[in-house]
Formats: structure tokens, C-alpha cells, sequence
């Protein structure tokens, strides 16, 4: 079984300096040997090269931040990761910052139109051009993915090439604890399936997971894109972030997650996102990349026996 591992030093979705070496810093921590003491073949031709990719001029669109910089590498990682998954491989996408999942997910959805996301995050990452605050793309990418009417409008052409093949019906968020007004109204009104930190306290972790699959998945015969930002876990676990939120999972509740996510079998692709190894001490920074690491090794089949 090969994993083909989709290095994406990007950070144009975000404001914050650092998180582009994310990647980078989980190759340096040996993560490649870790797969292959595991038994993968690892396919990595090396990290992707963005900033050749960046516009010379970019201004905003609306309040929307760098879109064309965003729009062209999120284009270039949804054939990276399209080509990995019709060579029979698991991707594996390392972030960088989560509006890379423009790519990732719509790569994943080329090669499996019958997929289901399951959204790890602090953050429900759904606001539109017109709901967004900050403008910075990396809250946005779901309500891009969404195969709803009326949530982009046709203006935007940037992302042209982006043609939305989520439906609301295959997409479960756990973790959530930090999503903005708009937001829970968008949830609401495609009767989004989220599981906040009020869900995984009142259920437990190994419930949820369950839930959330039968909401996304309920004969087991999907293939699974899991997208997992880190500021899903609580700071105190990967504290080195760009927008940590306190009250989040604890580090065997994420690990739970891909633990359980791997063991249905069904697992096509799964992104590690927001590790900015920049932003804290060593001892933090060791941690955040770590737990990146870990959390990969588990959607990979390491178990604890
Ligand atoms: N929803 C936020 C955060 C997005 C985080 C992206 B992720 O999950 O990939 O890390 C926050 C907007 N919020 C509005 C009220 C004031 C504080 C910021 C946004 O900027 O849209
Ligand atoms: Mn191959
Ligand atoms: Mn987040
Ligand atoms: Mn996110």
C-alpha cells in the first residue's frame, strides 16, 4: 500500500507567518520513515514550490484576500491529489493553512464523487465571500466545496475551476467550539451534521465518531476524505497554531478519531492542517509537529496494541 504525501507549504489563506513550514517540519521529524517502519511505500516528490505560484498583483476581491495566489495552488493541489488517489494511493496533503482544502477535497471528489468529509476543527471554515469578517480564505473553503445554489455567487471566477461536488448530506464536523453567526445560519439551513465539544462531552468521543459516520457514511461504503485542522485539538495539545480556541479535544480524542477513521477501512485522503511551527517555544513547537505526526501514523493504522 502506498501513501502519496502532498507537501503544501502554503500560507495565503491566512495572515500569520510560519504555518508554510508546517510541512516542512513534519518531513525534518522523520515522518516518512515513521510510515515506512509501518509497512507503506511513501511516494514524495518533494515539497511543492507555491511561491512561483504567486501573482505579482492580487488585490482583494470583495473582502477575499489573495484569491488569485489561493485560487492558483489550490488548483495545483487538486491534481496532486487526484492523480495520487487514481494511482490507488492514500493521499496524504500536508498543510499549510486549511483553505488548501479547496484542493484537497476537490482532488478527493475527482476520484471519488461518492465520497463523505468528515471536518475536524475548532472552526466550521464555511463562511462565504460576502459572510467572512476577516477575509482570510482559510474560513471559507466549505461553503466553495458546497454543491448548494446560493452560496457563491457566479462573480467570483477565480475559482472557476472549482466545481463543487460536496453535498451538505456528506459532510459531519467534530470539534467544533468557535463558528461565527453566519455560519450556524449556513449550518441550519442545509442541515449540516456538526458535532461540537457540547456533543463530544455529553456523548463521549467513541459516540460521536459513530454518529458521525452513520450521518455520512451509514452502510460503511464510502470512501472517507478526513480533514483535520489541529486547532481542533485543544491548545494545550498543539498550542503552536494560528487561531487556537480553548476547550478542544484532548490528544487521545483526536487520536480516537483517526484511530476509529482508519479502522473502517475506507480512508482515501486525509489533510493535516495549521501546524505553524513558528508562532510558540520550542517545547510547544515540538509538540504541535508531533502531534501532526501522531495523528497521521494513526489514520495510517498505527494502534496502540
Ligand atoms: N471564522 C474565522 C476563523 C477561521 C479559522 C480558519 B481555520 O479553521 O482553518 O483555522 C474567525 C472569524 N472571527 C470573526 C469574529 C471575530 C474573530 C474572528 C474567520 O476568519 O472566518
Ligand atoms: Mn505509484
Ligand atoms: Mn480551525
Ligand atoms: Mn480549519
Amino acid at each position: 500500500k502506498t501513501v502519496g504525501i502532498v507537501g503544501c507549504p502554503f500560507s495565503g489563506g491566512q495572515p500569520k507567518e510560519g504555518v508554510d513550514e508546517g510541512p516542512i517540519k513534519m518531513i525534518e521529524y522523520g515522518l516518512i520513515d515513521q510510515l515506512v517502519e509501518m509497512g507503506w511505500s511513501v511516494e514524495f516528490d518533494g515539497h511543492h514550490k507555491f511561491t512561483e505560484f504567486r501573482p505579482a498583483e492580487d488585490p482583494n476581491i470583495g473582502k477575499l484576500k489573495k484569491p488569485r495566489y489561493v485560487s492558483r495552488v489550490t488548483k495545483a493541489v487538486a491534481e496532486s491529489v487526484e492523480s495520487h488517489l487514481k494511482k490507488g494511493h492514500l493521499a496524504l496533503t500536508l498543510g499549510g493553512d486549511h483553505s488548501l482544502a479547496l484542493g484537497t477535497v476537490s482532488g478527493t471528489f475527482a476520484a471519488y464523487p461518492d465520497a463523505c468529509l468528515i471536518w475536524i476543527d475548532a472552526h466550521a471554515d464555511i463562511n462565504t465571500p460576502e459572510s467572512t469578517e476577516s477575509g482570510n480564505l482559510h474560513g471559507c473553503p466549505v461553503s466553495f466545496l458546497l454543491a448548494v445554489d446560493g452560496l457563491i455567487n457566479e462573480e467570483i471566477t477565480e475559482f472557476s475551476w472549482l466545481k463543487p461536488r460536496l453535498r451538505p448530506d456528506r459532510l459531519v464536523y467534530i470539534g467544533l467550539r468557535d463558528v461565527d453567526p453566519p455560519e450556524k445560519e449556513i449550518l441550519k439551513k442545509y442541515g449540516i451534521k456538526a458535532f461540537s465539544m457540547y456533543h463530544v462531552d455529553k456523548y463521549g468521543i467513541g459516540k460521536v465518531v459513530e454518529m458521525a459516520l452513520d450521518a455520512v457514511n451509514p452502510d460503511r461504503d464510502r470512501p472517507i476524505h478526513l480533514s483535520f485542522d489541529v486547532d481542533g485539538l485543544d491548545p494545550t495539545v498543539a498550542p503552536s497554531t494560528g487561531t487556537p480556541v480553548r476547550g478542544g479535544l484532548t490528544f487521545r480524542e483526536g487520536h480516537y478519531i483517526c484511530e476509529a477513521i482508519n479502522e473502517t477501512g475506507l480512508l482515501v485522503s486525509v489533510d493535516i492542517m495549521e501546524v505553524n511551527p513558528t508562532l510558540e517555544d520550542e517545547v510547544s513547537v515540538f509538540e504541535t509537529v508531533t502531534v501532526g505526526c501522531s495523528l497521521v501514523r494513526c489514520c495510517l493504522g498505527e494502534s496502540l496494541l
